[in-house]
Formats: structure tokens, C-alpha cells, sequence
């Protein structure tokens, strides 16, 4: 008998026979158990994925004082922090959804990265990428302070005892994503807080932490999240040394420029005296600040930083702090950690921080002219537009039309007959729910060359024909480095104001306006309407999300941060023309219901819209020349009748003059509408009579299409020039006895306010606004005019003569190409207020 060592040919002769009688058997078995497997493993796979929940362990350490949790205690996971504003609170805190909807990928260790941006301006790209950490780990809060004479060590301390607490004594929330009840299986997902540790940075061996976060010894990975909370001395402290560490780190070449770029987040909360050490000289708080820049550096810089939260400042001094909205040090303490548990919450939840924004994009405008061409009309471009009342001679015209019930050959055949929503016959087309008709064309639509070319400038496109986006001065006021000359003028400060348009078209081509070539223009309004209720809501929610995106930007101070979450004010002047919107005024009344103000900028060219408009807190009409030809040249009207449409509009001001605070805003442009030209404003300053005079410098945006109109850098007023036209216009009007007199400047912005004596009270001027008054007046509905809801005094720093910037903000002056880009900014700033934009 063969043994099955035995080779003889016996044996090979039956194996080969066997085999080949069996092997498709056998092969096909093969192949189906495999398959089995996989389909096991990938059921498996699926079930991991679509369950996951977050477990409270035991801390490593025990927890100082503090009860132990409750087992079952549960919170339910903030799914979006920081994004919806309570009402009334003072604090915007979050609301807390309790969400089943978590983020569906929890498994593995990859760490994945996420691209956020992908243009920056002028061709420079601004990649940013977001570690996304995947799996099981704890987080743990390293708080790190330093103290000279006590106090902050006394903070830092409160602070690991509140943090996560509930009434102070140390308690852990407990964190959890509720299974889905379609879930397949229970397998979770292990994310626990660690009781935090205070450090003082003078004991710890600084390279310990500061040069690679530290290890984690035990089993389980530990994300690190550093709270570094430092007071500020003009003398020599030890945070001078921290300081040389963290820079003296960045710059050493043999270790990576940002090798704390692993931590999961840090966040700085500084500690000063703002009454000696005032922030008007960036004084107060600035080692806080400079700790924050730093650490941005150290963990990512350009690429994205780990900060997650805005640097949180703290005025020691109880009578300095009076004055502050945020209150004393320890509330202001308490405000920042609040704000900082979500985002702590939010990335155990996600294992990410959230959208930040590049801070290039964010500390630069990047909104700078694109040559892009948008979608003119074209005379024959078939989207002819025939009002309501024309129809029959259209039909007249093309008998057959009528008689075979086919279309003219332009207006009829692929889509709804155009109509002009904005005259009276368009208005009832819109009642009968024309706006909404499916087949009507779009004005923006998504995918179109305009809306990529608005997209990359930042604009974030609401609907079909809405746009928002945050201007450079919001960004500036998020870092205390100053508002527009709004609130120098107004009161209105720019991180709680919001800029947007509900029409992104307009009537005019101005030679100033750098976005001309990318939104539409035409004379009226054709296209789908979106209802005021959904624009309201979508630009509302735009630009929150571009405000939550400022959170990794250096220097974004975290009170101002919070307080931007409610819009109180809306400038209706980004590009375009918002009185062309059909349904602007339930538009308004959205806006006044949710108390906020709206300013009102429309081009002078749809008298019978301004007619109709109802109240604003402040309506404005642009005036960029004195004269026919002048305007002509400058604003490039498409009416043909746009001086009379122009004159027609000065007369509607006039008439609303008692009702509504009207604004006379004028561009000056050395060579085109400044020389010679004093007498003709001053002309029609007679002729509208309105509350105010606003003056500036155009900003010369460098556009091809400004190239072409002979527009360059020497038709920039320098602001003596803009200062000799207004004293000149000024005295004009003094001379015809017509009672103005010059209010306020914002030198910064090149801008002058030139107001009526019916704002100059008891021997001050009052250009500010009661805004809480104008609500209540419009709710009253009764009639009420512009000298009902006047506010405070304006302030001494603004008023004529002084400058105009807020002594409590920081004023940045840079030199050399910093000083250029400043100066480009400025231009940038300019444009995204809309001021040289299309709305005029
Ligand atoms: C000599 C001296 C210099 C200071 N310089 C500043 C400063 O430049 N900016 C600031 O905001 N606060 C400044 N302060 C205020 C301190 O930052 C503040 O009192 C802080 O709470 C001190 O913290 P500590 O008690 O932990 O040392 C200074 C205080 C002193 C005594
Ligand atoms: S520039 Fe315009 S949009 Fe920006 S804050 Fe000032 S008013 Fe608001």
C-alpha cells in the first residue's frame, strides 16, 4: 500500500485522476467560501461604521474634590457648535441639538485630511487641511500658566475646576452619539475626557510640551489640548521667555516649523489692565496675543492651525472692566471656557475642529478684481423682455402666434414669456406665482460663470439671485483692529453688521465697480424670484458660517467672535441693486422683525422701486456726479433715460426726507467727477435736501475694465484733496443758507460726513442712531421721522477734526510692502462695503 510520502508513480497516477475528477468541485467551493467571507467581513464593516457612541471612562487621575459622574448620565452631543445664537441671553451659546445624525465614518486609525480651500486670490492658492482623527482616543486639557503676582494662577485653577463642570464642583458631562435605532450591531466608539492638568510654565521643562506634545503612556491614545492662560507685563515677565521658546522653536531648523501641529487644539486666554495699559496702543492683553500667534505657527500657521478658539481677553481692573459688554476678568473667563467646551465637545465628537478659515484669505481681503467675464445682456440674446401690458401688440405683431398657437421665434419658444416683475403689470404676473414658474430663468444660476466667479470672491450665492459675504472691516472688528466708518459715524459695529444683496444685478456699469464684468446687469427684472423669506434665511445662515469660519484666525478676539453670532445691522450695498428685488420690502420687514437695521444703498436709476419703498433705518442713493455727461461717463447707465430716472430719484429723497434718514453718497474720482464739479453737488444737495452728505475717495480696484474707462492710481484722491472738497462743498452750502455743517471723519477709510443741522443738538452733533427706538417706532406703526430715533452724541473721537478711529481698538500701521498691502486692503475694504460697487 503507498504511504503519502510514497512517490511512486501509483500514487501520482490516482492524485492526478482524483484531481481531475474533483476540481471543479472544488475550485467553485473555494470560490464561494471566499465570497462568504467577504460578504461576512463587509456586513461587519458596515455595521462598525453605523454605530458609534461616545463613553465616558474613568479619568486617568482623580478628579480634584469631585463627586464621581454618574454612570448613565448622558448629554447629548453639540452637532454644530457655535451656530445659532440664543435670544436674549447676552451670551450666544449654541443650541445643543441631540443628534442621531453623527458622522457616519468613526472607524480605523487613518488620519485624514481635508481639503477646506482651494483658491486664494490672484493665483494664489491657499490650500488649508483639517486632521481629521479617527478611532478611539481620550482628551486631555493641559491648562499652562504663568503669574507674577498670583492672580492668573488663581484663574488657571478655576478654571480646571469649571471646566466641564456643572455648578462648579467639578463634575464631568458625559459625552454620547446615541446608537441609531437602524443600527446593525452596537459596536462603539471609546472618546473619553481626562480630568485636565495645570501646569506653571516657569516649573515645567518647556521642551517637554513645547516642542512635540507629550506621549501617552497607557493603552489608549490621548489627544492633547493646550489652554495656555498668561497675563501680560510691559516689563520683563516669564512669559517673555515662553515666548522666546515658542518663537526660538518655530525657527530652529532642525525641527519642523510647526511640530505641535499633532495637539488636538489650543486655545490662549490672556489676563491685563486695560485702563494703564490701554488696547488703543495694543497694549492690553498683548502677550496673550503673541502667545496666540505663536502657537498658531507652532501647529500648522498657513496650513491651518489647531486653535480652537479665539484668543479671550480679561480686564483685571474693575473699573476699566465696567465698561466692557463681556464684564469683569472672571466673566469674561467664564464666557471663553463656555465657548470652549463645545469646540472640545464638537472635535471628541468628530475628531476634527470644524471649518476654519485659511487666515490668509481672512487677514488679507481676498476679494480683489477678477476680469471674469460674467453673462451680459446682449440686445438679441433671446431673453427679450415684453411687460405684461405689450403682449397683445407681440401677439398683433405675429398673427400666427394666435392663430397656430405657436411662439414668436425669440421670446416664446424654450421659455416663459419674460416679464418685467418690477413694473406694475410684472407685480401681478408675481402675485399669480410667476416668480416661482420652474422654467423661468435663472438670474445666477448654480454651475454659471457668474456664480463660480462670486463664489471665488468670496460671496456665498443664496438662491438664485442673492449674495452675502463678510467684509473686511467685520474681519478687522473680530480682531479689535477697527470698524468701518459706520460706526465712527452711526454706531454700527461691523462684526455684528452683515452685508448682502438680494439682487446681485444691476442697471449700471461703473467705471469703478471691479465686479461689473462678473454680476448681471440689466434694466429689469425677468428672472425667477425667490421668496424674501428663504433669501432672509439663507443669507442669515451664510453668513454665520463665514463668521464660525473666522475662528482660526489669529487675533479674532473670542468676545467679538461670540457677539458676531447676532447680526444687528445689514448693509444692503454689496453689488447690485436692492431696490430691484420684487419683493424687497417683505425682505425688509424680515429684517426689522428680527431687529436688525438695514442701510440702503440703490444707484439712482428705479424711481418708481424707491417710491415704493418702505421704511429703512437709513436710505441712501448714490451720487457719482454732478452732471449728465459726468455721470455718463462715470456710472455708464443703461437707461437711456438715466438723468431724468437720476433727477426723478432726488425728488422721491426729498419727499422722504421728513419720513426716512436719507443719504446723499458720493465717489469722488480725481479727472471725472471732482474738478469744477462743487457747484453742480452743491446743486443737488438743494435739490434732495437729505440728512446726510457722504464723502470718500473712490479706491481704484485695477480692473481691465476700469483700465479701459482711462481709470488709474491718479484718479485716487489723496485724503487732503477729498478734506479740500468737502470744506469747499461745505462752504457752498453754508453760503446758500441750506443749515449743513461738517459731522465726523474716518480718516482711515478716506471718509467725511457732511450732515444736516437737524442733527446737531444742543450744541453737538447727534449723527449716532437709537436703533432700539427705531424698532419700537416701527412696531408702534404709527408715522415717525428721522429726528424721532436720534441717538447719542457722536463720539469725540469721530466727530470733525479728531480722526475717527475708536481709541479702544488697535490701530495696525505698517511699513514698506506691509504698508502697500495695507493700502490694498483698504481699497479691497472699500469695494466689499459696496461703496464703489454696482450698488453705488
Ligand atoms: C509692572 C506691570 C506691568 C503691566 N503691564 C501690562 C501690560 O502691558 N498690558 C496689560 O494688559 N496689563 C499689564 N499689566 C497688568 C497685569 O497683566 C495684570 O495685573 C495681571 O492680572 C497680573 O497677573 P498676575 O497676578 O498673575 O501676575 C501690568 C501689571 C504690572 C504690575
Ligand atoms: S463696511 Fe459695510 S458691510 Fe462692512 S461693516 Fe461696514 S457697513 Fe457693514
Amino acid at each position: 500500500m503507498a504511504s503519502i510520502t510514497d512517490d511512486s508513480p501509483v500514487f501520482s497516477a490516482e492524485f492526478v485522476e482524483l484531481w481531475h475528477t474533483l476540481r471543479f468541485p472544488l475550485l467553485f467551493s473555494a470560490v464561494v467560501a471566499l465570497a462568504a467571507y467577504k460578504i461576512h467581513r463587509s456586513i461587519k464593516q458596515l455595521q462598525k461604521e453605523e454605530t458609534a457612541s461616545l463613553q465616558m471612562i474613568k479619568p486617568a487621575q482623580k478628579w480634584s474634590g469631585a463627586p464621581v459622574p454618574p454612570a448613565s448620565g448622558v448629554l447629548p452631543v453639540v452637532k454644530e457648535a457655535i451656530a445659532h445664537p440664543v435670544e436674549g441671553s447676552g451670551l450666544r451659546r449654541p443650541v445643543r441639538v441631540a443628534s442621531a445624525n453623527f458622522p457616519k465614518r468613526v472607524t480605523g486609525n487613518k488620519t485624514k485630511k481635508l481639503s477646506l480651500m482651494r483658491r486664494g486670490k490672484g493665483g494664489l492658492v491657499s490650500e488649508q487641511e483639517q486632521e481629521r482623527e479617527e478611532g478611539d482616543f481620550d482628551i486631555q486639557a493641559l491648562i499652562f500658566y504663568s503669574s507674577l503676582t498670583g492672580s492668573t494662577q488663581q484663574y488657571a485653577e478655576k478654571l480646571k475646576n469649571a471646566l466641564f463642570s456643572t455648578n462648579g464642583e467639578g463634575v464631568y458631562s458625559r459625552l454620547s452619539i446615541p446608537t441609531p435605532s437602524n443600527s446593525l450591531s452596537s459596536v462603539s466608539l471609546q472618546r473619553s475626557f481626562l480630568t485636565p492638568e495645570v501646569h506653571n510654565l516657569e516649573e515645567i521643562e518647556l521642551d517637554d510640551y513645547f516642542i512635540s506634545p507629550p506621549k501617552s503612556d497607557g493603552e489608549k491614545k490621548v489627544k492633547y489640548i493646550y489652554l495656555l492662560v498668561v497675563p501680560t507685563y510691559e516689563t520683563d515677565s516669564p512669559v517673555a521667555s515662553f515666548l522666546d521658546h515658542l518663537q526660538e522653536t518655530h525657527h530652529d531648523f532642525r525641527i519642523d516649523t510647526a511640530p505641535l501641529r499633532s495637539l488636538a487644539g489650543f486655545s490662549v486666554f490672556g489676563f491685563g489692565d486695560s485702563s494703564e495699559w490701554p488696547a488703543s496702543e495694543g497694549k492690553f492683553c498683548k502677550d496673550a496675543m503673541e502667545v496666540d500667534k505663536w502657537m498658531g505657527r507652532l501647529t500648522g500657521g498657513k496650513k491651518g492651525s489647531r486653535r480652537m478658539f479665539p484668543v479671550g481677553m480679561g480686564d483685571v481692573n474693575p473699573a476699566s472692566a465696567k465698561g466692557r459688554e463681556e464684564g469683569n476678568a472672571a466673566d469674561s473667563l467664564d464666557k471663553w471656557r463656555i465657548h470652549l467646551e463645545d469646540t472640545m465637545r464638537e472635535y471628541a465628537a468628530t475628531g476634527q475642529l470644524g471649518d476654519v478659515t485659511d487666515w490668509r484669505t481672512a487677514v488679507e481681503s481676498g476679494d480683489e478684481d477678477s476680469d471674469i467675464e460674467g453673462e451680459p445682456d446682449t440686445p438679441n440674446s433671446g431673453d427679450e423682455m415684453v411687460d405684461m401690458e405689450d403682449l397683445g401688440g407681440v401677439i398683433k405683431k405675429n398673427p400666427d402666434v394666435a392663430k397656430k398657437g405657436d411662439v414668436p421665434r425669440k421670446s416664446f419658444r424654450t421659455a416663459p414669456l419674460p416679464v418685467d416683475f418690477t413694473s406694475p403689470a410684472g407685480k401681478k404676473a408675481l402675485e399669480n406665482g410667476e416668480g416661482q414658474n420652474p422654467d423661468r430663468k435663472e438670474m445666477v444660476p448654480k454651475g454659471g460663470v457668474t456664480y463660480e466667479a462670486l463664489t471665488k470672491q468670496g460671496y456665498t450665492i443664496v438662491g438664485s439671485h442673492s449674495g452675502v459675504k463678510i467684509c473686511r472691516w467685520t474681519k478687522s472688528a473680530l480682531r479689535g483692529r477697527g470698524s468701518c466708518y459706520k460706526y465712527s459715524f452711526y454706531g454700527i459695529k461691523s462684526h455684528l453688521c452683515m452685508e448682502t444683496t438680494p439682487s446681485l444685478s444691476c442697471s449700471n456699469k461703473c467705471v469703478f465697480c471691479w465686479r461689473h464684468g462678473t454680476n448681471p446687469v440689466g434694466t429689469t427684472w425677468r428672472w425667477k424670484v425667490d421668496p424674501a423669506d428663504e433669501v432672509f434665511k439663507g443669507v442669515v445662515e451664510g453668513h454665520y458660517r463665514k463668521i464660525k469660519m473666522m475662528k482660526g484666525v489669529p487675533g479674532v478676539r473670542a468676545d467679538r467672535f461670540s457677539e458676531a453670532f447676532k447680526i444687528r445691522h445689514c448693509a444692503l450695498s454689496l453689488v447690485g441693486e436692492p431696490v430691484f428685488y420684487p419683493y424687497i420690502n417683505e425682505f425688509l420687514h424680515l429684517l426689522h422683525s428680527s431687529k436688525i437695521s438695514s442701510f440702503l444703498v440703490c444707484n439712482a436709476q428705479h424711481p418708481t422701486q424707491l417710491a415704493a419703498l418702505g421704511h429703512v433705518t437709513q436710505l441712501y442713493v448714490s451720487i457719482d456726479a454732478s452732471n449728465r455727461d459726468s455721470l455718463k461717463k462715470i456710472d455708464r447707465p443703461l437707461h437711456r433715460d438715466f438723468w431724468e430716472r437720476f433727477q426723478s430719484c432726488l425728488e422721491i429723497l426729498r419727499e422722504k426726507r421728513n419720513t426716512q434718514r436719507t443719504v446723499f453718497r458720493l465717489t469722488l474720482v480725481k479727472g471725472f467727477n471732482v474738478d469744477d464739479e462743487v457747484m453742480g453737488y452743491a446743486d443737488l444737495v438743494e435739490k434732495g435736501l437729505p440728512g446726510f452728505v457722504e464723502v470718500k475717495g473712490v479706491t481704484y480696484c485695477g480692473t481691465s475694465t476700469a483700465g479701459e474707462a482711462g481709470l488709474t492710481m491718479k484718479n485716487v484722491p489723496f485724503y487732503e484733496e477729498v478734506v479740500e472738497f468737502v470744506e469747499a462743498l461745505n462752504k457752498e452750502l453754508q453760503r446758500r443758507g441750506l443749515g449743513y455743517g461738517i459731522a465726523a471723519e474716518h480718516a482711515h477709510s478716506c471718509c467725511i460726513l457732511i450732515a444736516s443741522n437737524r442733527f446737531f443738538i444742543n450744541g453737538k452733533w447727534h449723527t449716532h442712531i437709537d436703533y432700539k427706538r427705531f424698532f419700537e417706532l416701527l412696531e408702534g406703526g404709527k408715522e415717525f421721522g428721522p429726528e424721532d430715533y436720534v441717538g447719542e452724541a457722536t463720539p469725540e473721537w469721530a466727530n470733525w477734526g479728531n480722526g475717527g478711529f475708536d481709541p479702544s481698538d488697535v490701530r495696525v500701521h505698517r511699513k514698506g510692502k506691509a504698508a502697500k498691502k495695507l493700502r490694498d486692503e483698504a481699497a479691497a475694504a472699500a469695494e466689499l462695503e459696496g461703496e464703489g460697487g454696482g450698488c453705488g
